[in-house]
């Protein structure tokens, strides 16, 4: 079995409502972003939304994008920590279902990690997230064999956020390095990069292949604000970089080009996991033979459709034939 794409992550189920800008200032949230909460947070943020409607799907960032590769028709394995529990046997099926490889134990001590997401009209997610057991996963859940077997290593910045995740990160891209596989890396969310922008800059200036971040995470990392200015100053340190920048596309970086990819006007519902469809875009597009140029098309186009709809996991999958389509466009 060879791999496009072995991605590790936090594994978290997703449980997503809609609700008014009112009720998410009165909890007092920081709108937009991640915050790591407890279950009891949880459970009374769920118990105050005054009955809206919530569904439920498995999630994380790594997950989302590896969900979205395999959507494409793309081979992926995911390596992530779930509970002996419920939700945990949600996850696992819901991953399996897509088609990606996923070959983890059970933890007995703890329950599954989960993500509140409140989506405002705005079609704005702000994530309320307890990691669970998903905050166990070490080294050892690291599989060298199946790393072997991969194009590229997929790693997000969250693992950054708790040990010995961090280490199972750091375990995994040297994995990855000591096998000749390329390393794709997501900085995931501005709050880790003042945490972590030494090591993250060390990461990009190191074994870092593919770099992916928003506009404001690329400001936070370079200190530069103009977005053409902070791309060519990641890229003068990394060789590919995909900056996205919300509903104005993105820029794609690759052997000393700008290449800038339009963004695809749509009716926007729900931004939860468009940087991760669109990181599944570009993935799936450079392991499968397309340009990056194309690669950042398609990832366009994918991510367009997720925030068009409610969740992380697109509805309607693109077809092969769309994607050849999408592909052949540019
Ligand atoms: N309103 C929108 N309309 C169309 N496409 C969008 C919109 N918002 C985001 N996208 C697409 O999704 C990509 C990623 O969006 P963004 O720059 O907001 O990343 P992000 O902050 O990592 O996203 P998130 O963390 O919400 O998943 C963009 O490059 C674009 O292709
Ligand atoms: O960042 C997002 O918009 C969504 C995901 O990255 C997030 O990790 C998620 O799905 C939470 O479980």
């Amino acid at each position: 079995m060879s791999y496009d794409v072995y991605a590790i992550g936090n594994a978290l189920t997703d449980i997503q409502a809609r609700i008014s800008d009112d009720l998410v200032t009165e909890l007092r949230f920081a709108k937009g972003i991640m915050t790591l909460v407890d279950e009891e947070t949880q459970i009374r943020v769920l118990n105050s939304l005054d009955g809206a409607e919530t569904t439920r799907c498995a999630g994380g960032s790594g997950a989302n994008t590896v969900a979205g590769i395999a959507d494409f028709g793309g081979k992926v394995a995911y390596a992530a920590k779930v509970g002996d529990d419920e939700i945990g046997d949600f996850f696992l099926q819901d991953m399996r279902s897509l088609g990606v490889e996923i070959e983890v134990p059970q933890a007995s001590d703890g329950q599954s990690g989960t993500c509140v997401i409140l989506i405002t009209p705005d079609a704005e997610r702000t994530m309320l997230t307890h990691l669970g057991v998903s905050a166990s996963l070490s080294p050892e859940d690291v599989s060298e064999e199946e790393i072997k077997q991969a194009d590229y290593v997929y790693i997000e910045g969250y693992l950054f956020s708790g040990e010995p995740t961090k280490s199972a990160a750091l375990h995994c891209i040297d994995v990855a390095v000591r096998n000749g596989v390329k390393v794709a890396f997501t900085v995931s969310d501005p709050f880790l990069i003042h945490q972590f922008r030494d090591e993250f800059l060390k990461l990009i200036e190191g074994p870092v292949d593919l770099l992916f971040c928003n506009l404001e995470e690329a400001r936070a990392l370079t200190t530069l604000n103009d977005p053409i200015e902070c791309a060519q100053e990641l890229h003068q340190h990394c060789s590919n970089v995909a900056m996205t920048l919300g509903a104005n596309g993105s820029i794609v970086m690759h052997g000393g080009e700008v290449i800038p990819i339009e963004g695809v006007s749509v009716d926007a519902i729900d931004t939860t996991g468009a940087g991760d469809m669109y990181a599944a875009g570009v993935l799936y597009g450079v392991t499968n033979g397309l340009t990056w140029k194309q690669s950042g098309h398609l990832a366009s186009h994918a991510a367009a459709r997720i925030v068009s709809q409610m969740g992380a996991r697109l509805k309607k999958p693109f077809t092969e034939a769309e994607v050849n389509e999408l592909a052949g466009m540019v």
